[in-house]
């Protein structure tokens, strides 16, 4: 978790390519993030969003167009390509595609980084062994890539990014080619680099089961433009904008709509109302007591909870059977408690 101070920071950060045909593109517009120290800060956005170009910034792979990106108090756009490299070194990255070596071992993959970076054989040895019991692949230190699930390949790739003892991990789409489990297994890990080896972490991805799974703080892209950041808790239970909406919806299927809504008004002839439950809300003691009160009987047609930011959130769908009336005084009493919405006829 952070200790407050930022540790990556973007001041009014543009990026700007110039296509072939003399089109200039905005990837970036005006972008202020910052990332704390020992925090794992998600970014989230859809394809062209401007994710990559981001990271590629950080470590100083492209050139800003204005602004600022300070990593540990440096303005990097400042910076000669001689001390560049420097800050390259604190700076580990994962990729999408593993990106290994496939003309050597899992040992060879991991101890590269260590042999350009000077050291000698022996102290190589002892910090690859170290750093593959960490990812728990010292078994395969004698296979080839090509003879490793994606999962393992990624495991690997992580170990090579620590090798230096960096202070900051950029994961790219770091679980984008693996299946669900290993997805799982992979984040858990990263999660592991971040609090016992108090690495500081930088997701960029653009499925939100990964924000929720390791993020403490994220921040939405959306054509170049941050439209939402701040705790991952906070951003996606009061989503404010209609892209963190459709991110939420993705993990939180909370509210019938379209066929479900169809299949659900099928069955059930009652008024339709989504209450949104959650830690703070105490959303049966309300219905319990309102119910008896008002003679309102309910069912639960859809809905789910799920953990985010460590919170528990998500919606109820309730069919309301009763007198007008009465469902009226019901709904008023739920909204004390928390948001209702009557879904349309
Ligand atoms: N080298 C480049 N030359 C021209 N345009 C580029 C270049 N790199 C990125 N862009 C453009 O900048 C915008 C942002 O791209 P970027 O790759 O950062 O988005 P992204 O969110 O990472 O997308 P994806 O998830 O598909 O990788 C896009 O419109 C892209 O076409």
């Amino acid at each position: 978790m952070s200790d407050g101070s930022a540790l990556i920071e973007f001041r009014d950060v543009r990026k700007t390519f110039r296509t072939g045909n003399g089109r200039d593109v905005v990837a970036l517009d005006g972008v202020d993030l910052s990332v704390g120290e020992g925090e794992v800060f998600a970014i989230i956005g859809y394809s062209g969003a401007g994710k990559s170009t981001l990271v590629r910034l950080i470590n100083a792979l492209e050139p800003v167009t204005s602004g600022s990106v300070f990593v540990d108090g440096v303005d990097l756009t400042t910076l000669s390509e001689r001390k560049l490299r420097r800050v390259r070194l604190g700076i580990g990255m994962v990729f999408q595609q593993f990106n290994l070596l496939r003309s050597r071992t899992v040992f060879g993959n991991v101890a590269y980084p260590l042999k350009i970076a000077g050291w000698d054989k022996a102290a190589r040895e002892r910090r690859v062994t170290e750093l593959l019991n960490f990812v728990g692949i010292t078994d395969k230190a004698w296979h080839y890539p090509t003879q490793l699930s994606g999962g393992q390949q990624q495991r690997v790739g992580i170990a090579r990014a620590l090798a230096t003892n960096p202070k900051i991990l950029l994961a790219d789409e770091s679980t984008s080619a693996l299946d669900p489990d290993t997805t799982g297994e992979v984040l858990r890990l990263l999660k592991r680099v971040n609090s016992e080896l108090g690495v500081t972490i930088v997701v960029i991805t653009h499925e939100m089961e990964v924000v929720r799974e390791i993020a403490d703080r994220v921040a939405v892209l959306d054509a170049g433009k941050v439209v939402e950041h701040g705790p991952v808790a906070e951003v996606f239970t009061n989503p404010k904008q209609d892209t963190t909406r459709r991110f939420v919806e993705t993990v939180l299927r909370d509210q019938p709509s379209g066929d479900n809504l169809a299949r659900i008004r099928s069955r059930h002839s009652g008024r339709l109302v989504t209450t949104r439950v959650g830690d703070d809300r105490a959303i049966g003691s309300v219905l319990s007591g309102a119910l008896g009160k008002h003679g309102v009987r309910f069912e639960i047609v859809y809905g789910g909870i799920s953990e985010l930011g460590g919170r528990s959130v998500g919606g109820l769908t309730l069919e309301l059977i009763g007198e007008e009336a009465a469902v009226d005084a019901l709904i008023a009493e739920l909204r004390e408690a928390t948001e209702v919405e009557e879904l349309p006829v």
